[in-house]
């Protein structure tokens, strides 16, 4: 029998004073002592101190090393067993029935900090290394307990124990799985740290969002704009509703944005509704709300409405001459009362907003023709805000195009001037359309342009080139109108070198105006090649790109 024979990953135990002392791990010297003193059946040696248990269990040639002891260690103790306890995440120990920890894997020892192997539970208890033991509980209880236990280095365990029992229902093991909760107890902190993350995001995009809808970039220059912006950043501040009369597209909206920025209310939202485009039984129960069942059709739960919904902040209600009669009364309630009634209830729900209603309408027409309620509308114009057409505040027009060039620019990457000679035709053009129309024009025509410049001349060959184009520009007949101011040239010299002069100066705005020679020629009533001719002449050929 030599050492050799002994399979080199076999466990065994060394046992001191009934405890295990070493676990695994061949100790080739001492095994030479033990196999020198080999002898068949069970037999006890002591080696340097220690008791070993040498048993033959071989047919072969194969030994295991058991201590003194009636535990069946290698129940636990054989590699695959062990590998597959080492392999899981939580710690695992087995105890006996009277609390001797017979197994613990390394994870245990790694988080627990502590190799407990061989210790009872209740010593390890009173030496101060455990504050509790799972074993000993399970063991009174017999029934499967988890406790939160903390050990002598401070750490924090969740520990799950479960007794197992022998075929006679005896206890015979105690299993325990230890989660080291301190990894739980991060995890928990990063979640509620990434928690907290999310809702600055939340609250953050949320912001940005009703910076978005409030966020007011008007541009008033002129000396009537600027009375109305005075008369706002006046009106702001208090609570009273609003009127905003004025055309259409001359900024209503946006000066309610700016009312509601600089009021007490601008970190709460401003609701939009815009009267004309809701058909009337929508529009009540959009307003008011109304209550589960109230109409067929109703949303089980009920719905609120806009004024329940913006509570704290602004409801702007745009077109407000086009709010049939019926809505009106209950407009003025709401504004009297300061609460509503939602659809299919008779309960009053108080609301704090500030209405600021907006038309193009003459009110007061309407209401001598009986279209619109008096009350409402003396309620309504407690203070009220003319803003005057477009044509009526030139001044603002040219900063208003600088102001859209630039928003075109931020929104598309492209950077586009407008020539002065265009901005004088834009600026003495009458805009119907207000403040909207100057801004879809802005925009089409910078989007439309091939150059960066744009002139009075582009515009018009825009227009005259493509009918498209001149359709969808919308562009009012006085611009379509525009023609390149036509320069007189000055000439000097004789009669023929003047007349070539002029001569010259007419064929290079036929070339440029013209996509090839064949049209320049036909537009000026010569044949291609006396066109041709001339232009050679003229040494234009280098200056004029043209296509034919
Ligand atoms: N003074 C201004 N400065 C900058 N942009 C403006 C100004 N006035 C109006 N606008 C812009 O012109 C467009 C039309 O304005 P707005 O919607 O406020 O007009 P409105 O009077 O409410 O129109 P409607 O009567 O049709 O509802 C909007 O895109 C708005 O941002």
């Amino acid at each position: 029998m030599s050492i050799t024979q002994l399979h080199k990953n076999d466990h065994f135990f060394i046992v001191k004073n009934d405890e295990v002392m070493i676990k695994s791990d061949i100790q080739i010297e001492l095994l030479e002592k033990i196999i020198k003193n080999y002898c068949k059946g069970i037999e006890t040696f002591e080696v340097e101190g220690y008791f070993i248990h040498v048993l033959d269990t071989s047919q072969g040639n194969l030994f295991y090393v058991k201590p003194i002891m009636q535990y069946s260690y290698i129940d636990f103790m054989n590699p695959l067993s062990i590998k597959v306890l080492n392999s899981i995440s939580d710690g695992v120990t087995v105890c006996d029935c009277d609390g001797k920890i017979l197994f613990q894997n390394d994870i245990d020892i790694e988080i627990v900090g502590i190799d407990l192997m061989g210790k009872y539970a209740k010593d390890a208890i009173a030496e101060g290394i455990m504050s509790d033991s799972i074993s000993m509980k399970v063991i009174e209880s017999k029934e499967k307990v988890t406790i939160l236990q903390t050990f002598i280095n401070g750490k924090c365990f969740l520990v799950s124990g479960k007794p197992i029992f022998d075929e006679y229902g005896e206890l015979q093991y105690v299993v325990a799985i230890t989660r080291d909760m301190t990894q739980l107890k991060l995890l928990e902190k990063e979640v509620k740290k990434l928690e907290i993350q999310n809702e600055n995001f939340k609250n953050k995009l949320h912001a940005l969002h009703n910076k978005e809808n409030t966020k007011s970039s008007l541009i008033a220059v002129s000396s009537a704009m600027m009375q109305v912006v005075e008369r706002v950043m006046r009106v702001a501040v208090v609570d009273s509703t609003v009127l905003i009369g004025g055309e259409s597209g001359v900024g209503k909206e946006e000066i309610t944005k700016l009312i509601h920025a600089n009021s007490r209310r601008h970190n709460k939202q401003i609701l939009t509704i815009n009267c004309s485009a809701i058909p009337e039984n929508l529009l009540e129960s959009e307003l008011f709300g109304y209550e589960a069942g109230a109409f067929t059709g109703a949303s089980r739960g009920g719905k609120a409405g806009l004024f329940e919904i913006a509570s704290g902040g602004t409801v702007f209600l745009d077109e407000i001459g086009e709010m049939p009669l019926l809505l009106q009364a209950k407009l003025l309630r709401v504004l009297q009362e300061s609460e509503v009634q939602r659809l299919g209830s008779g309960k009053p729900i108080p609301i704090d907003v500030r209405i600021i209603a907006a038309t193009n309408r003459n009110l007061a027409e309407m209401v001598r023709q009986g279209n619109f309620r008096e009350d409402l509308y003396y309620r309504l114009n407690i203070i009220p805000i003319e803003i005057p057409p477009l044509r009526h505040r030139r001044e603002d027009i040219i900063p208003l195009i600088n102001h859209f060039l630039a928003v075109v620019e931020e929104k598309y990457s492209i950077h586009r001037t407008i020539e002065s000679s265009a901005m004088k035709i834009l600026e003495s053009y009458d805009w119907p359309g207000n403040v909207r129309q100057l801004k879809n024009m802005v925009e089409r025509i910078c989007l439309l342009a091939t150059q960066p410049e744009i002139t009075a001349f582009i515009v018009q060959q825009e227009l005259d080139s493509n009918p498209i184009i001149k359709r969808d520009l919308e562009v009012p007949v006085e611009i379509q109108c525009i023609q390149e101011p036509v320069v007189t040239p000055k000439f000097s010299g004789t009669l023929k070198e003047q007349i070539a002069s002029f001569e010259k100066q007419i064929i290079k705005e036929a070339l440029s105006k013209y996509p090839s020679i064949r049209k320049a020629a036909k537009s000026l009533g010569c044949d291609q090649s006396t066109l041709v001719r001339k232009i050679q002449k003229f040494q234009l050929t280098k200056q004029i790109s043209y296509k034919d």
